[in-house]
C-alpha cells in the first residue's frame, strides 16, 4: 500500500495540511539529530553575532550583516539563534546546543543524511501521489525549538515567502524528529484557509538598498480560535501547502521538539518569482527531488 493513501490526499487538498505517520522510525530520526549535534558543536559562530553594538553605527553593521547573513543563506548551512543567548562579548550565556533557532537553507544539499531522507523512496511516492511532475527542493531547515525558550512563529502562509506563479506550486515537508505536542510548540492549521490567495509577500529591494528585503501588503489577522493543533508523533511528516495559514507558539515547556523541514516546487510551467529572497544560485540550481 502507498505511504500516502487516497485518504490523505483528499485531507490535503480539503484542508490544505495533513498528517502522515511513519515516515522515519526513531532510529533514523535519532541519527538525523545526532548529526545536527555533531554541526552545532562545531559551528563557527557568525562574526555578526560576536560583534558587541555600543554605538548607533555598530548596532547598524550588525543589522546588516544579520540580512546580508540571511539573504545568502540559501544554498549554505548557516545559523540562526534565539534572542538572548550571547553576553555583550558575544560569548554564549547558555549552552551552544540550546541557542540555536534553526539551520538551513540546504542541508538538504549539504548533508548525505539529510539529502538521503529528502530524496527518499516515501518522500519522492508524496510527491508522485500528489500528481507532479518535476518537483524541485527550494530549501531545508532544521529548527529546534528550544526548551523553555523556542519562539513562536506567528501565522504565515509559505508561499509570502516563496512565491510562484501561479500560486499552488509549493508544499513543505515538516518531518517530526521527536514529539510535536500542544505544549511543546506542535504546528497550528487554519483548515481549508490555502483556498484564499495570499496577502503579503517578501519581496528583495533594489540591488544596493538597505534593508535588504521587504514586505509588500499585510498579513492579515486570524481568530485564535479557527487554528487547530496538529500534533505529530516522531518520525511522521506534515505535509504544508505553500497557501495555508500555519503557525507554532512558543515552547515553554522542557521537552525540545527538533524538526527537519524542506520545500519543495512543482517546476512544470511554474515561474520562480525573482524577488523571492531565495534564488537558485551556480552553485545550487534547485535540485530535482526525483533523484538518486
Ligand atoms: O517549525 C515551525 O514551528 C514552523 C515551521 C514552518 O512554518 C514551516 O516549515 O513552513
Ligand atoms: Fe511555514
Amino acid at each position: 500500500m502507498d505511504f500516502m493513501t487516497d485518504r490523505h490526499v483528499q485531507k490535503y487538498t480539503e484542508d490544505g495540511y495533513v498528517v502522515l505517520d511513519g515516515l522515519l522510525t526513531p532510529q533514523e530520526c535519532d541519527e538525523l539529530r545526532r548529526r545536527m549535534e555533531e554541526i552545532v558543536e562545531r559551528m563557527d559562530v557568525p562574526e555578526h553575532c560576536r560583534t558587541t553594538f555600543s554605538t548607533y553605527h555598530d548596532e547598524q553593521l550588525k543589522t546588516q550583516g544579520n540580512a546580508d547573513y540571511f539573504i545568502t543563506s540559501g544554498d549554505k548551512i548557516r545559523f540562526f539563534f534565539e534572542k538572548g543567548v550571547f553576553d555583550d562579548k558575544g560569548d554564549f550565556i547558555i549552552p551552544r546546543q540550546r541557542s540555536v533557532n534553526k539551520v538551513g537553507h540546504a542541508l538538504h544539499a549539504h548533508e548525505p543524511l539529510f539529502k538521503k531522507v529528502t530524496h527518499s523512496p516515501k518522500i519522492q511516492g508524496i510527491a508522485k501521489k500528489l500528481g507532479l511532475v518535476h518537483p524541485v527542493i527550494l530549501q531545508s531547515m532544521y529548527i529546534f525549538k528550544q526548551p523553555g525558550i523556542g519562539g513562536e512563529v506567528t501565522p504565515h502562509q509559505d508561499a509570502t515567502f516563496l512565491y510562484t506563479e501561479p500560486l499552488g506550486r509549493v508544499m513543505g515537508m515538516w518531518i517530526a524528529l521527536e514529539d510535536a505536542t500542544v505544549s511543546n510548540g506542535c504546528l497550528w492549521f487554519i483548515p481549508g484557509s490555502h483556498k484564499k490567495s495570499i496577502t503579503r509577500r517578501m519581496v528583495r529591494t533594489p540591488k544596493g538598498t538597505f534593508p535588504l528585503t521587504d514586505f509588500v501588503g499585510r498579513e492579515q489577522t486570524y481568530d485564535d480560535d479557527k487554528f487547530v493543533a496538529a500534533p505529530v508523533k516522531q518520525g511522521g511528516v506534515v505535509l504544508i501547502h505553500g497557501e495555508v495559514v500555519h503557525r507554532s507558539a512558543e515552547n515553554t515547556s522542557e521537552e525540545s521538539r527538533h524538526a527537519y523541514t524542506f520545500h519543495i516546487m512543482e517546476s512544470q510551467d511554474t515561474h520562480w518569482s525573482p524577488d523571492n529572497w531565495l534564488q537558485p544560485t551556480e552553485e545550487l540550481p534547485f535540485p530535482p527531488l526525483y533523484t538518486q
